[in-house]
């Protein structure tokens, strides 16, 4: 399974943030700029971003902790990280990237105030593992946070159901030459347990003394908060 999702992300990586920006009319920044907020991240903190792709929520932290702090980006797919440290120098950032699988990551324990993952977990073979080693190397009283897809309800709910099943394959197969992918993509979200079911998968972690899930744009996305015991 792993292999898979690491060659399907590999084939999409050129083309990933031209697809993002437009699948998501830009509106993945606004969200990033969310997660970062809720992290609790501030001048001087460390933080690990995992399965950082291309490295967009990796470079919003780096822009909140500033130069006394620390970020390091990590992703299993060397092809999506390929872009990322130019984007960062471009960017004026200095931030690391690491070739690591978040469900076992070659980090030591208690290294960073915060963890975060956008749009990976559901990708991982082991989102409670995954939970649990993201904790794992957050010091007690860090954060933990995780950006993901909802699955929105009501008239909103259809239309998003609509524009991911049929526009997102449509306009992803047209930027990066691989539909298959922008249909395992918005197939996964949809599938992907929201909101008080993530909320559950953070208990079974065992690792959160809180958690708390924070809607965004009507339950499209959600930012989980976990603190670290
Ligand atoms: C949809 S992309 C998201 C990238 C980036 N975080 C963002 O918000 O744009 C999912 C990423 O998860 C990575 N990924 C999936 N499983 C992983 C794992 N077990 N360990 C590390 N990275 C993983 C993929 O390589 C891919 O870069």
């Amino acid at each position: 399974m792993s292999t898979e999702v690491r060659q399907m992300f590999s084939s999409i990586a050129t083309r990933y943030d031209v697809t993002n920006e437009v699948l998501s009319l830009g509106i993945h920044r606004l969200w990033r700029r969310s997660a970062v907020k809720l992290s609790g991240a501030k001048e001087g903190s460390h933080v690990l971003d995992c399965a950082t792709g291309t490295g967009d929520l990796a470079l919003a932290f780096k822009r909140k902790v500033g130069s006394t702090g620390r970020v390091v980006g990590t992703d299993f797919c060397p092809e999506m990280l390929e872009s990322a440290p130019a984007k960062a120098a471009k960017a004026g950032l200095e931030v690391e990237f690491q070739v690591q699988d978040a469900m076992a990551l070659t980090l030591p324990d208690n290294t960073f105030d915060v963890a975060s993952i956008s749009f990976g977990i559901r990708n991982v073979d082991d989102p409670v593992q995954c939970l649990k080693e993201m904790a794992r190397v957050v010091r007690p009283g860090g954060r933990v946070v995780v950006l993901e897809f909802g699955q929105p309800t009501g008239p909103y709910g259809a239309l998003f159901r609509f524009y991911s099943k049929t526009v997102m394959p449509a306009i992803g197969g047209l930027l990066t030459g691989n539909r298959a992918a922008y249909q395992y993509l918005p197939r996964t979200a949809a599938a992907f347990p929201a909101g008080d079911r993530f909320l559950s998968l953070m208990d079974q972690a065992g690792a959160y003394s809180e958690r708390a899930a924070h809607p965004l744009l009507f339950g499209t996305a959600y930012v989980y908060v976990g603190t670290v015991r």
